[in-house]
């Protein structure tokens, strides 16, 4: 067990609280707790402290009574850390946690690093860096989908997957490596056909990882819906009644809207962030084109656009030319039709396709087009119960196993011989490796747990 010097933070948001915790992780935890900590009953002794117990008393420091507190202990390597850990719990003022966090500093604590309680989680094995990562991710969950597939991977279950993929490439890597040994023997060890197969298959995997992360970024993020269509077909009003609130600008003068406006909502547990921008048109105004360059760039950003229409107003040309305009930007996002104004016409046979009607004015329509913009997202797919990736670096990775993966079947399929071949897979475990933190270089931790909060 790892039990490096002592860290200190306040594992609480900063700003009054009804109540505030102090976090201690290594040798000395016990023992800067017996220099100001006078228990109500009874006396402290650091060698007796039993895990999972819990006293109460009082603060001291230079002569101050600064809180009544409750301590609980954790006794290495029963603990988040693995290390001893205290837990100080004062009343929430900014002031007693400063002082106490004092305290503990003057007493030979050295304040945390972000995130460095739980990178001595990962060091002690307690998580895999995955795990740890998900913990972050937990922390910063805002909806019901981003906590779901924080939770999963904080449970395992993607580090269990990629160890059991590594398991069956060692295997196989192996096997080619020890046909070295028998060179002039010409014999192969592992069965090319059976490896054929199981690199498709972890291939495939893989590839579907890759491809999870859009869904997962969108999630974690909220789903960057922009809103497009001519002046004055009524998309701020529409950006109005789906966030329920009067946000924008709304009036009948077109070219309201310059600037890009967003706010985000959550639907059925998917967070959605909601971006109303200028209207489409030909200007002389220098400062309405700035705003119609910026609602074309949002665009090409959005996964899903609502192009707005006035069914009233608008013809048909019209309305084909401005979709033509944001499909030409945004190729690769999902362009719903919003027909707005629909109270302005009897029968609405304006267009054929799948166009949504609606009334943003009268709030009508409102909820259908919520429902389509959750069934967009999930199509067929179920976020709960699996992996769904979210994370750049394991992007990243991903990528690279592939690659590394597809050189090794080439090099099979030419008759390379084993061990250049199990180069090649070294390298893809590598790859994988590196997600759960079997490998990995010191600056990408720093990197990695830099971006967690103080007191993590
Ligand atoms: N007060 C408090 N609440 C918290 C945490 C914490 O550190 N303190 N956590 C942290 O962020 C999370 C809980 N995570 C934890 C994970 C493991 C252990 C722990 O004591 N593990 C031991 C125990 C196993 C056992 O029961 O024997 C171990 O792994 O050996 C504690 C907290 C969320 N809530
Ligand atoms: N009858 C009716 N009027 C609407 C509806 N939606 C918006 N309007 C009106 O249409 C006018 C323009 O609405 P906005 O929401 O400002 O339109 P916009 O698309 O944001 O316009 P710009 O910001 O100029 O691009 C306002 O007078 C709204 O009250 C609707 O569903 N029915
Ligand atoms: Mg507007």
């Amino acid at each position: 067990m790892v039990t490096a010097d002592t860290i200190a933070a306040i594992a609480t948001p900063y700003g009054q609280g009804a109540i505030g915790v102090i976090r201690l992780s290594g040798k000395d935890a016990f023992s800067i707790v017996k220099q100001y900590f006078r228990p109500a009953k009874g006396s402290f002794e650091p060698k007796l402290v039993r895990g999972y117990t819990l006293r109460y008393g009082e603060w001291w420091y230079q002569r101050e009574l600064i809180d009544e507190v409750l301590i609980s202990f954790f006794v290495q390597p029963h603990s988040y850390t693995g290390e001893d850990v205290v837990e100080i719990s004062c009343h929430g003022s900014p002031y007693i946690l400063n002082r106490t966090l004092e305290s503990c500093l003057d007493a030979g604590a050295r304040l945390a690093e972000p995130g460095e309680f739980t990178l001595r989680a990962f060091r002690n094995g307690k998580l895999d860096l995955g795990q740890a990562e998900a913990v972050a991710d937990l922390i910063a969950s805002e909806s019901k989908a981003a906590h779901q597939i924080a939770m999963h991977q904080l449970k395992g279950h993607f580090s269990r997957e990629l160890d059991e993929m590594r398991t069956q490439l060692i295997e196989f890597t192996g096997l080619l490596e020890l046909e070295l040994d028998f060179a002039e023997e010409d014999v192969e060890f592992a069965d090319r056909s059976r490896f054929f197969e199981l690199l498709d298959r972890i291939k495939h995997r893989l590839r579907t990882l890759i491809e999870s992360f859009s869904l997962g970024n969108a999630i974690k993020n909220g789903v960057p819906v922009a809103i497009l269509g001519a002046p004055n077909a009524g998309k701020s009003t529409l950006l109005n009644a789906l966030l329920g609130e009067e946000k924008a600008i709304v009036s009948h003068i077109a070219g309201t809207t310059r600037d890009v406006i967003e706010d985000v909502i959550t639907i059925d547990g998917i967070q959605f962030r909601f971006i109303d921008t200028a209207g489409l048109r030909k200007t002389s105004d220098e400062i309405e084109e700035i705003g119609i360059r910026k609602a074309l760039e949002r665009a090409s950003k959005a996964r899903i656009i609502l192009y707005v229409f006035d069914v009233h107003a608008s013809s048909q040309s019209e309305v084909h030319a401005t979709y033509e305009l944001i499909k030409e930007h945004a190729p690769d996002a999902t362009i719903l039709k919003v027909g707005n104004k629909a109270d302005l016409v009897q029968d609405v046979e304006f267009l054929d396709g799948d166009i949504l009607y609606i009334s943003a004015k009268e709030k009508v329509g409102i909820d259908v087009l919520k429902k389509a913009l959750v069934k967009e997202i999930l199509r067929e797919k179920r976020i709960d119960n699996q992996v769904i990736i979210t994370n750049v670096r394991h992007l990243d990775a991903l990528k690279k196993s592939i690659t590394a993966l597809e050189e090794a079947e080439r090099g099979l399929r030419s008759g390379l011989s084993g061990e250049l071949v199990a180069i090649d897979l070294r390298q893809a475990l590598y790859h994988m490796g590196s997600i759960t933190g079997q490998v990995v270089a010191d600056d990408i931790l720093g990197y990695i747990f830099a971006n967690f909060c103080i007191g993590k």
